[in-house]
């Protein structure tokens, strides 16, 4: 099972060598104002699943959460431990 450290890591590997097709290097590519759009939108539907939609669907919004979290670190070179030091 992938864990929130192993999608950082294909993440920062994607963005290093541009495979084509890929949607990360897209986004990032689209730059931090679109990225934070999406994090909106994301946010949204874990609020609207999880007084609506049961469990699984909330667990499944909550991981497209994090990973266009994970896309606005990789666009502004912020890293796991930039994060973790504040938990
Ligand atoms: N975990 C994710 C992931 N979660 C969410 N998403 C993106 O977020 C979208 C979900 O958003 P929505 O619910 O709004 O669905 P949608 O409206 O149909 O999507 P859009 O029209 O907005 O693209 C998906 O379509 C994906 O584009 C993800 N895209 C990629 N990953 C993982 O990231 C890794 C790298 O992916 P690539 O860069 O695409 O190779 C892989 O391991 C992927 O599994």
């Amino acid at each position: 099972m992938k864990t929130f450290d192993d999608l950082y890591a294909e993440l920062t590997d994607k963005v290093a060598t541009r495979p084509e097709g890929s949607g990360t290097v897209a986004a990032v590519d689209a730059g931090v104002h679109a990225i934070g759009k999406k994090i909106v939108e994301e946010a949204a539907e874990v609020w609207m699943a999880a007084e609506h939609e049961g469990k699984e669907r909330t667990a499944e919004e909550i991981s497209q959460l994090l990973y266009h979290l994970q896309v606005l670190m990789q666009a502004c070179d912020i890293t796991l431990d930039d994060v973790y030091t504040h938990l």
